[in-house]
């Protein structure tokens, strides 16, 4: 059974496919009134309202999913949810749409003064003269950030008329001609462009991206739009030069405050805003709605999600293709890191064959998260995996190879200890399953599930049976047994399989046997 906190107003025709699971209990509550029962929530759902902060990931043990119901993810501490293993999912494109026509009504009407002139009828007012506009048609407008939103305001900006400049450090520009729109430095921009609007992220690179400095280089008489986040335009350095007369006006509907209770913005005549609105339409909040609860139903079924900002995006196809070789390097993982006691330096693996035919990171991630799972007592999954190498000092490799061995498919990871090194080899056989089939050299084949016991003993008549007879002698009984070796009379491995974990004492009992080279337990 797990329990989602819905902690913002997300529409509820979008939350079907959650409501309608038996194994959920969905609880729409503020965090506040939800502070009692935080402990027991596995996945948190937000918009912009909520802001998630590290102390509110630790005061959520068993969360494992955080989901917002829109693009910004501002407001996540993504680090601090990364650092304990939890999937941060949101809706990338669900309110693209709404946000850029949001944000050209919001154009259109800053040039037009309409929110003014509306505010003078109602005022029994008739000053036509003072509200005398400008034209979009043959205007260059800038935007900062031609990403979705962006390339969606350009479109529309075109139809009106109006020529595009862009500035975004991770345009190409191929892209850029195929959208019509002229790629240019944002200070070239700057100094072009009669109206500009911002479309980034707020990070810490965007954030006061247009500062006064910046500001200074437009145009005068240029207008300002931030429709994306409160903070990439500098509102001190916009209220300044607005009352210069160098910036004509500005549409806002994010601040750095919100409610923009402080804002001094407020109360200049030629600014005209909206309560973070660009979201804000029926068809943009089914749409995110629906795309976060699919993602979290996804995740709590066991299967990667698409739209993860700290994993690899992974589609329904590409899952399909992967799938199988999932659980093969989670337990190679899992089998080297109980077959090495000793400090690691190094884990690299080679794809080889059919597994090589898609992106293989969110593999590595998984053979490594298998690896800490065992040695670690904090939650370790693909999310942190990366993490927890890199700050216990763990160099990752990950490369292709076209020798499969004779096998569709093969998979090899090699483990560097302090000591000695361990090397696994793995392969998915269709209608089989997955399969071990080489360790340390020695070729073996064994299905990596349940209590095992590895052996390696030397090649001598009887060793087998004696095994076999400690365990039958106190009625334990041994699932499935492979044997493998190297050259007769040399060293020889066996991988055993049991119904129960094997105790203390048959333990002992077996490698007190003469002939034992050493052996481990590994459970999968
Ligand atoms: N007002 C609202 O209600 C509302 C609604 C949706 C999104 N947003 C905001 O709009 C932002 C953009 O949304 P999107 O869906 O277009 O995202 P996106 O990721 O598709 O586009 C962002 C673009 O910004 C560019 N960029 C990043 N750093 C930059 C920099 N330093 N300088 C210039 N360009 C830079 C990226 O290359 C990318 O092309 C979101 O992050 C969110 O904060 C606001
Ligand atoms: O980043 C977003 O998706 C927008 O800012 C929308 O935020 P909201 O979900 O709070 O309306």
């Amino acid at each position: 059974m797990y329990r989602i906190l819905v902690a913002d107003a997300i529409k509820p025709e979008g939350l079907t496919p959650l409501m309608d699971s038996p194994e959920i209990t969905l609880i729409q509550k503020t965090v506040d009134e939800a502070a009692d029962e935080l402990d027991t929530i596995d996945a948190l759902l937000v918009r912009s309202a909520t802001t998630v902060t590290e102390d509110l990931i630790n005061a959520m043990p068993k969360l494992s999913i955080i989901a917002r119901a829109g693009v910004g993810i501002d407001n996540i501490d993504v680090e601090a949810a990364t650092k304990r293993g939890i999937v941060v999912v949101n809706a990338p494109d669900g309110n693209t749409i709404s946000t850029a026509e949001h944000t050209f009504a919001m154009m259109a009407s800053l040039v037009r003064h309409i929110p003014q002139a509306h505010s003078s009828v109602k005022n029994k007012e008739w000053k036509r003269s003072a509200f005398t506009g400008t034209e979009l048609n043959r205007k260059k407008l800038g935007i900062v950030g031609m990403g979705r939103i962006g390339g969606e305001i350009a479109k529309r900006a075109q139809v009106f008329g109006m020529e595009v400049l862009a500035f975004d450090p991770f345009l190409t520009s191929e892209r850029a001609k195929a959208m019509n729109v002229e790629l240019l430095t944002l200070d070239k921009l700057l100094s072009q462009a009669d109206i500009i609007t911002v479309h980034t992220p707020l990070t810490n690179e965007t954030r006061g991206l247009l500062n006064i400095d910046n500001l200074r280089k437009c145009k005068k008489g240029v207008y300002l739009l931030n429709c994306a986040r409160g903070g990439i335009i500098d509102e001190e350095a916009l209220y300044e030069l607005i009352l210069e007369g160098h910036i004509a006006g500005a549409a806002f509907d994010v601040f750095v405050e919100e409610p923009p209770l402080h804002n001094k913005l407020l109360e200049l005549d030629s600014v005209i805003v909206t309560p973070h609105l660009g979201a804000s339409t029926k068809e943009a909040q089914l749409n995110v709605a629906t795309q976060v609860a699919e993602e979290v139903l996804i995740f709590l079924e066991g299967k990667p999600v698409s739209n993860s900002i700290n994993l690899p995006a992974i589609s329904k196809e590409m899952f399909q293709k992967i799938q199988p070789y999932y659980q093969l390097v989670k337990s190679m993982g899992a089998t080297a890191a109980q077959c090495m006691k000793e400090g690691i330096q190094e884990i690299s693996v080679t794809y080889s064959g059919d597994a090589t035919s898609f992106d293989t990171s969110i593999l590595t991630k998984s053979l490594i998260s298998g690896f800490f799972k065992t040695r670690l007592d904090i939650p370790v999954n693909e999310v942190n995996a990366m993490l927890i190498a890199q700050e216990r000092g763990v160099t990752i490799g990950e490369k292709v190879a076209s020798d499969s061995s004779g096998y569709k498919n093969y998979i090899a990871a090699v483990i560097k200890g302090d000591n000695r090194q361990f090397e696994i080899k793995g392969t998915f056989v269709a209608n089989y399953g997955p399969r071990i089939v080489s360790i340390n050299g020695f070729n073996i084949d064994f299905n990596p599930e349940g209590n095992l016991l590895y052996i390696q003993h030397t090649d001598r008549p009887g060793v087998i049976g004696r095994v076999g007879k400690i365990l039958g002698d106190h009625e334990v009984n041994i699932a499935t047994m492979q044997v493998g070796r190297k050259e007769a009379g040399g060293e020889a491995i066996m991988v055993l399989s049991f119904d129960k974990p094997l105790s203390n004492e048959m333990y002992e009992k077996i490698n007190n046997l003469d002939d034992i080279t050493f052996m481990y337990r590994i459970a999968l």
